[in-house]
């Protein structure tokens, strides 16, 4: 099990509040498919009215995602009781009874048999109503893909002040995760709403403001899922001896590749052609005929990613892991190159960056239709809070704002 605590002040500090201020917490579990994370947050509601500021937010995430217990929904039960400690040592005792604790599954759970989620999800809401938190209707669930995108884009427009009734401009996100992956943004252009099927388009009013938003989750295109596709594993559970090649693998590769609780041998071409072209084809057929391009993804337009996108430009060398940082998708694309075309470069790295890289450039350029100057900014934290959907599920949790 992999254990990451973050302690600290996630906002600079404020003063005490005043008398009218009010101070609550929220608990948000975030079930993904490789890992499931508890954020811990601390509001300070000074006007009633107004946003509230985030004053804390506690982190702690565990490996792998609870679609690995499938069949052990006991230890799935177990990994969150374990993750219940760190919010009962950060609320004050005497908050426990009033402070919401919500689990939201993605697309981990989305790909299991529906029976199977479910087995997990009953273990979850047990562990909960055993515990001393508030356990409000619905606290336990799978999150559809539009709420999973929209919250994170409130999550990371809130962070970076762009929710105040003073600010217009607003920033896109981009959310790639294990199996499934997200496009957000608010369109500039009538076209892009009209030319978007209906099902794209989600309006919602928050905070004395509505937003017609651009959003969609592509379940299966995440990157491990994409993973899978190209290797032409999807579906194959159970072909214990079966071995899936890739173009986009060190020629003498070989190893294990576990998703969703299912074990995967795989190896590269040993007798044929590798590297970034053959494998761009490959990684291709993931994203043709699947991924829809919205009318407008003006050069000018700010897109924030993270998740996966931030970890594999870290693991590329292009971003700095603690200062996260601005780059081209031309950066990644010759940094995939390199990486595909000098496999032997890469034999104290991840083997699988140079299709991880590559997978990247097609869901961006081929999928999305992002032009290659497009600059991206890659960010795992804002102002030290994570950028991920959570934050914003549990500001709309509390605002009781509804999206529509
Ligand atoms: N709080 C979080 C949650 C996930 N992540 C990243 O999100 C990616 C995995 O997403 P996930 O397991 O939730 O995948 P899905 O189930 O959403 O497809 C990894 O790159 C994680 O490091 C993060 O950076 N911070």
């Amino acid at each position: 099990a992999d254990f990451s605590v973050r302690f600290g002040n996630a906002l600079p500090s404020l003063s005490r509040p005043a008398n009218s201020s009010q101070i609550f917490y929220g608990i948000m579990f975030d079930a993904g498919s490789t890992g499931t994370r508890i954020h811990v947050y601390t509001f300070i509601q000074r006007d009633p009215d107004g946003l509230p500021v985030l004053d804390n937010e506690m982190f702690q995430s565990m490996k792998p995602g609870l679609s690995a217990y499938a069949d052990v929904p006991e230890i799935a039960g177990h990994t969150v009781r374990q993750l219940l400690r760190v919010a009962k040592k950060t609320v004050p005792p005497v908050e426990w009874k009033r402070t919401p604790v919500v689990f939201r599954a993605t697309a981990g759970l989305r790909l299991l048999p529906p029976a199977k989620a479910h087995a997990l999800l009953e273990e979850v809401q047990d562990v909960f109503d055993e515990s001393p938190f508030y356990v409000p209707a619905d606290s336990v669930s799978i999150m559809n893909g539009t709420s999973e995108g929209i919250l994170a884009w409130i999550t990371v427009n809130f962070l970076t002040g762009r929710l105040d009734r003073s600010s217009q401009k607003t920033v896109g996100i981009l959310d790639l995760g294990g199996g499934s992956t997200q496009i957000t943004f608010l369109p500039k252009s009538k076209k892009t709403v009209e030319s978007a099927p209906s099902d794209y388009i989600a309006r919602f009013h928050m905070f004395n403001s509505t937003y017609e938003l651009y959003t969609h989750s592509y379940l299966g295109n995440g990157i491990k899922a994409a993973r899978l596709a190209a290797l032409g594993a999807l579906g194959s559970d159970g072909l214990e001896r079966k071995v899936f090649r890739s173009s986009c693998l060190p020629k003498k590769h070989t190893s294990d590749f576990s998703f969703g609780g299912v074990t995967y041998h795989v190896s590269g071409v040993t007798d044929g052609v590798t590297g970034f072209r053959t494998c761009y084809q490959e990684m291709l057929k993931v994203v043709k005929g699947v991924i829809k391009q919205p009318h407008e993804l003006k050069d000018s337009a700010t897109f924030y990613a993270f998740s996966y996108y931030f970890d594999h430009a870290v693991e590329a060398g292009l971003i700095d892991e603690s200062r996260g940082g601005a780059v081209k998708i031309r950066d990644f694309r010759k940094r995939a190159k390199q990486v595909c075309n000098r496999p032997s470069e890469r034999s104290q790295v991840n083997h699988f960056l140079c299709m991880d890289l590559t997978y990247i450039i097609c869901l961006l350029k081929d999928g999305f239709g992002f032009k290659e100057s497009t600059v991206l900014q890659l960010t795992k934290k804002v102002r030290n809070v994570e950028t991920s959907w959570a934050l914003g599920a549990a500001i709309n949790h509390f605002q009781k704002f509804r999206i529509h």
